[in-house]
């Protein structure tokens, strides 16, 4: 039986660094042909970073990412690891997978490339274009209508990028009836809670559907929202799982399999979904001793909690990072937000580049900053205070306000200290609004909404309490401070903008908003099937209510890591101005 060496990179990308990312291919391919393997693979659009967004409709970045391509082929065999064929994604145009003379480039492709011996041996793009959820295809890509199978070492390796998996049709079922070995298929998938088990079950199902063994390489980092948590899987076609990689870390997965032999004569022809094969031999490569030896480690997965806040901290760290900055500002309270967010913001980019302020009113007790300079002390953070009460006479003394009026300019007066700060010293502000209160707009525009990123705004409240413990178990677990002050987790959650305030006086005990919010947010339910469930009508009503009234503060809120299904980002598009209200029409 023909053996493989696989290298199966499991890296990040930056969106459009194509010099920086060809780099990083050529470096993580120096190591694979250190490690002796046969087939090199990389991530779905690799070159470019995923997803490129609207710089996919503009042809200088679609030509620099062509170019890129045939540079790095060039450069990879002037390295001297020409004679191993690697598999990269790539921003291409419709006639690169099958060029006709004297014809344009043709629309935008999701592509990828094998790059042999100094030159493009062969390119395809994703047959099957995702267009839900996050993902907008349709509008930037055309889809590839080949199957492509390279012989490598006497296998067939039909190839694959992400969607085409996990649509019925196309290059599963044309895998099989081209008879290929081993199913390769290079992805770009955003993180979501419990994905990784939706995954693992669609990566089972392919594999015995395609007839073969079936290999899985995941991208891991972040880009604006999307978290890519790796997850890089192998599976037989019985569907038993042979290799997976750790979650949230960049690791070169290196596998050895015996696979069945190619058939002397290559397969031709059109397969499922009328794709034409594409078949390319890869040959006279020089056949370096082999002996197996890596046979397939599966990494033991993260518990859910452990998982989500996983994804927050991975979020946060590649926004800071990709964006060229090396430290954070938060205003801390004292509250379980700011001390949940300060957390994540110290295990992202160390304690030593967090600035916390404490900004006191008349209203803030004792026991809040007593919280705030406790949680500072627990995790090393930078730490001051600024007071804001000079500030808010100095703006009463002009306006004369009151009401929610002048509740608000106690929350504006920190925003605008904490971007003050922000541009006096460099650190990006985090906005530390949760999912729950983003839902019914329960925060102050141009007051604690603002700054850069918004870490946990897919987070629901109920969640934020369990992150917090389930983050102080696994400091004490490790024989480490807790980060969090036990106060901030067990007081009732207040923004302490008048005298004795909580949020309850506002809105209903967070376990029954978050349950519905969940309905209504998560899963598109209706007034009436919420009411269904057991949910008292009016609180529904409200609930929707506010939600529905609060469409524009969302859209004005920073970006941060999605972990649920649906997000408030590309995941939910509401109109702003909208007059439709749930419930109306029955009542
Ligand atoms: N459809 C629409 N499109 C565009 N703008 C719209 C709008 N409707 C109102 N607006 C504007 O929005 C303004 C109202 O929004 P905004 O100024 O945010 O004020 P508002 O939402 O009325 O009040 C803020 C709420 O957040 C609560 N809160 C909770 C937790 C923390 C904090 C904190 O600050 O620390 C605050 C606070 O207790 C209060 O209930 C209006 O004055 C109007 O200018
Ligand atoms: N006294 C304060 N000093 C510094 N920042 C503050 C202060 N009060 C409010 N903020 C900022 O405004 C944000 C919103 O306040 P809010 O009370 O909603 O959240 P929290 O205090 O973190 O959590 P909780 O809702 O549990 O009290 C805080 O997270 C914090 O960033
Ligand atoms: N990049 C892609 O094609 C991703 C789509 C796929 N459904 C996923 O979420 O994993």
């Amino acid at each position: 039986m023909p053996q493989l060496r696989l290298a199966l990179n499991q890296i990040d990308a930056r969106v459009g660094d194509i010099a920086g990312n060809a780099e990083s291919v050529v470096r993580w391919t120096r190591h694979a042909a250190g490690q002796g393997a046969h087939l090199v693979a990389f991530p779905e659009m690799m070159l470019t970073g995923y997803p490129v967004e609207d710089l996919a409709l503009r042809s200088s970045f679609v030509e620099a990412s062509r170019s890129a391509l045939v540079e790095l082929a060039g450069r990879l065999a002037d390295e001297g690891f020409g004679e191993l064929p690697v598999v990269v994604g790539y921003l291409g145009r419709s006639h690169d997978a099958r060029p006709r003379l004297g014809q344009p480039a043709g629309a935008p492709q999701n592509c990828a490339a094998v790059l042999h011996r100094g030159k493009v041996a062969l390119r395809f793009a994703k047959h099957h274009l995702p267009n839900y959820g996050v993902f907008d295809e349709f509008r930037y890509f055309v889809p590839g209508d080949t199957m492509p199978v390279i012989r490598v070492r006497g296998v067939d390796v039909a190839l694959a990028i992400c969607e085409d998996l996990w649509q019925d049709g196309g290059r599963v079922p044309g895998a099989r009836a081209a008879g290929a070995g081993l199913l390769l298929s290079v992805n770009a998938s955003p993180y979501e809670r419990d994905k990784d088990d939706t995954r693992l079950e669609l990566v089972r199902k392919r594999a015995q559907e395609a007839g073969c063994t079936l290999v899985y390489l995941a991208m891991v980092g972040a880009q604006d929202e999307l978290v890519f948590d790796g997850d890089t899987i192998a599976v037989t076609q019985d569907g038993e799982v042979i290799a997976r990689a750790p979650q949230f870390a960049e690791e070169c997965v290196l596998l050895d399999l015996d696979l069945p032999a190619a058939p002397a004569e290559a397969p031709a022809g059109r397969v499922a979904d009328g794709l034409e094969i594409q078949h390319v031999t890869l040959t006279a490569e020089p056949v370096a001793p082999y002996a197996p030896q890596f046979t397939g480690e599966v990494a033991e997965r993260l518990e859910d909690d452990a998982e989500v806040y996983g994804a927050l901290v991975t979020g946060l760290r590649a926004y800071v990072e990709k964006n060229g900055f090396r430290s954070v500002l938060i205003g801390l309270s004292g509250g379980i937000d700011s001390a949940l967010v300060a957390a994540v913001a110290c295990d992202a980019v160390g304690a030593a580049n967090v600035y916390g302020v404490s900004m006191p009113s008349a209203y803030s007790s004792d026991h809040s900053r007593g919280d705030a300079a406790d949680l500072a002390r627990r995790t090393g953070l930078n730490y001051r205070t600024v007071p804001i009460a000079p500030m808010f006479d100095a703006y009463m003394n002009s306006l004369a306000l009151t009401g929610l009026a002048e509740e608000n300019l106690q929350s504006r007066l920190r925003g605008v200290t904490l971007m003050a700060i922000s541009n006096q010293e460099g650190h990006i502000v985090l906005a530390p609004g949760n999912k729950s209160e983003l839902a019914v707009g329960y925060s102050t525009l141009y007051g604690d909404s603002v700054g850069a990123y918004g870490p946990i705004k897919d987070v629901y409240k109920t969640t934020v309490f369990r992150l917090a413990r389930w983050r102080n178990a696994a400091a004490a677990a490790q024989g480490e401070t807790p980060p969090i002050p036990e106060n901030s987790i067990s007081k009732p959650p207040s923004a302490e903008l008048r005298p004795g305030q909580v949020d309850t006086d506002s809105l209903p005990d967070y376990d029954v908003l978050d349950r519905v919010l969940e309905m209504y947010v998560d899963r598109d339910q209706g007034r009436d099937a919420i009411v269904a469930a057991g949910y008292d009508a009016e609180l529904v009503t409200r609930i929707l209510e506010l939600t529905d009234t609060a469409e524009y503060k969302r859209r004005q809120y920073p970006p941060g890591a999605k972990i649920s299904a649906k997000g408030f980002g590309k995941d939910r598009r509401l109109p702003i101005t909208n007059r439709w209200r749930e419930g109306e029409q029955t009542a």
